[in-house]
């Protein structure tokens, strides 16, 4: 794991070596400055020569301000060490992120995945900065001032190292522990992320349904369990920084003493006593320091696991490395024996087995949870199928590249999803290149100007996070405009449930059919009324396909499509 987060330093070698190198003559400054005042007392003090110990104080002096400077370079340039490595860790992160497939998502809690993005990433900046610099210098000092101890008083010095094995024991002993703290610490922050995230995002439903006392204690709950194993780190922390406060301060009153009867009986100077005090000061330093060592590292550490398993996990539906790039489908369909499960227990469908001609427009309808969505789906390989194949133009889609799939792909949600930016930028997500007449005249087709003229920004008017201020037919309006735009040769409907006033809904179902005109359509039916004008409609059941034809051959039929034609407009 060293290595591998080593391998993050490459690209800045240059500052690192910079930083490292500041921090190295820092310290050994740090070291000498307990010998010259112990040479000033003893020497220099002593002979009362003013000249030479005004050039002296110049120089400590000078020491001082090369040492101030060596540190502003640490702290500037070291940070910018650790912010450049958390930013190439997050960029990998995102990208990564963008490969994985619908079925991590459908596993993970968004505020999870904020989380490792965020707050983790940031606590290895911290690490990546201090991380070798310290253990380096802790190291450096430890071992440094020892020697120079040593050469002023073996006996003190032994005294002295006594703190040693007990850091030792200090750090391995709480630094796994908080290490498994604080990976429990930021799931924490990724289950409060996520209660965060789902209660702003869906806090239209919790005011209707007047549910905030509930959402509140749900939140306290997360909040409380963030509180809980925070305050374990804290009781951890408490012990492990006593326990080296007392031991240092235990050791340092038995150089006091020891040190004291080594000046009375004439075995060590003034000044090497005060520079020995000094130097315990310097060799306390890197104990000090591992209380808050002992906070960083550890979560450092757990933050970077968290990273690796994300970096690590194998997107399930990757290309192929003799993948071909496709472009300008025309359109022919094929699902050969196809099975699918979400789970490999439990499968939605068996054995599915479907032409679609090029231009054709298909219904898929059957009852709520039959796997229509599901089959289309695997189209764009959102999902991989579990066996058979699907073809479009007799090559198997696995054997395209999915970003060339999906260009050929257009797929209108029922539940349209916008980004927070204009009406424009989100018609212009159908193609990035887009001219504005281009969106303009998307914008025509989908019928959306009557409502663009009687807003006084037009296309620039910002329709808030996710759209929400517009309506629902509006919404689905913009998403035809973005498949104007983007103009695949196949076109997925997942035909919208919502109630829309009859105007609207014709308007938008005229649009529609402008859209499929000349384009394979797929149509994820759930009011038969609107799809008896298809050139076929797919029953699907719980298992697969029961039947197919057009709606007279199906009403003809009497069977499975009649029933719940019937249902349908006795419920009307
Ligand atoms: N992401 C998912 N992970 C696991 N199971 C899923 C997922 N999506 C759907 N399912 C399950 O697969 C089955 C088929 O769902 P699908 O959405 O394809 O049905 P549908 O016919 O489109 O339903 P509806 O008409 O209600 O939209 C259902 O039992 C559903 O619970």
């Amino acid at each position: 794991m060293l290595r591998r987060f080593f391998s993050y330093y490459r690209p800045y070698r240059g500052l690192f070596v910079l930083d490292f190198a500041c921090a190295i003559l820092s310290g050994l400054l740090e070291l000498g400055f307990p010998i010259a005042v112990k040479l000033f007392i003893d020497r220099l003090l002593l002979s009362q020569e003013w000249l030479l110990i005004l050039l002296a104080s110049a120089a400590l002096l000078a020491i001082y301000v090369i040492n101030t400077g060596l540190m502003a370079i640490v702290t500037y340039w070291g940070h910018m060490l650790g912010i450049n490595i958390e930013t190439d860790m997050r960029r990998a992160a995102f990208n990564h992120l963008q490969k994985l497939s619908f079925s991590y998502f459908d596993n993970q809690k968004t505020g999870h995945i904020v989380g490792r993005l965020t707050k983790d990433l940031e606590e290895i900046g911290e690490v990546a900065h201090h991380g070798p610099e310290d253990l380096f210098i802790a190291l450096m000092t430890f071992a440094g001032a020892l020697l120079l101890m040593i050469s002023v008083n073996w006996q003190l010095a032994l005294i002295t190292a006594i703190v040693v094995p007990l850091t030792a024991w200090l750090t391995s002993h709480f630094g796994s522990r908080m290490t498994q703290n604080f990976r429990r610490l930021f799931e924490r922050v990724g289950d409060f992320n996520t209660r965060i995230e789902e209660n702003v995002g869906g806090i239209r439903v919790v005011q209707a349904f007047a549910n905030e006392n509930y959402e509140r204690t749900l939140f306290e709950m997360d909040n409380q369990n963030y509180r809980r194993v925070k305050l374990d780190a804290y009781k951890l922390m408490a012990a492990s920084t006593s326990l080296s406060y007392m031991s240092m301060r235990l050791t340092q009153m038995l150089v006091m003493i020891a040190g004291a009867y080594f000046v009375l009986s004439g075995n060590l100077t003034t000044g090497g006593f005060i520079g020995f005090l000094l130097l315990v000061g310097v060799f306390f330093r890197p104990v000090e320091k591992i209380n808050s060592v002992i906070e960083t590292y550890p979560k450092g550490i757990a933050g970077f696991r968290r990273f690796t398993e994300l970096i690590d996990t194998e997107p399930d539906i990757a290309d192929a490395p003799d993948a071909i790039t496709v472009d300008h489908l025309k359109g022919d369909i094929a699902y050969e024996d196809v099975s699918f499960g979400y789970s490999p227990a439990a499968a939605v469908f068996e054995h599915v087995n479907l032409a679609i001609r090029a231009g054709e427009t298909i219904a898929f309808v059957g009852p709520s949870g039959a796997g229509k969505t599901t089959i289309c789906s695997l189209l764009p390989r959102f999902y991989e199928v579990g066996s058979g194949r699907i073809t479009i133009d007799g090559v198997d889609i696995r054997d395209m590249t999915k970003v060339s799939l999906r260009q050929q792909i257009g797929i209108v949600q029922q539940d349209v999803f916008l980004f927070g930016g204009t009406i424009g930028e989100n018609i212009a997500y159908g193609r990035l290149c887009a001219s504005e007449d281009e969106i303009a005249e998307a914008a025509r087709r989908a019928r959306l100007e009557e409502m663009l003229a009687g807003l006084p920004a037009g296309l620039d008017t910002v329709i808030g996070e996710r759209g929400v201020k517009l309506s629902g037919g509006q919404k689905q309006r913009v998403a035809i405009a973005r498949m104007f735009l983007k103009n695949p040769p196949i076109l997925i409907l997942d035909e919208a449930t919502s109630a829309l006033d009859t105007e609207t809904e014709r308007a938008i179902q005229r649009s529609l059919a402008e859209l499929s005109k000349g384009r394979t359509t797929l149509i994820i039916a759930h009011r038969l009324a609107t799809i008896q004008g298809a050139d076929r409609i797919v029953v699907v059941d719980g298992n697969g396909i029961v039947e197919q034809g057009t709606h007279q051959d199906l009403m003809a039929k009497r069977g499975v499509y009649n029933r719940l034609h019937d249902a349908q407009m006795r419920s009307h």
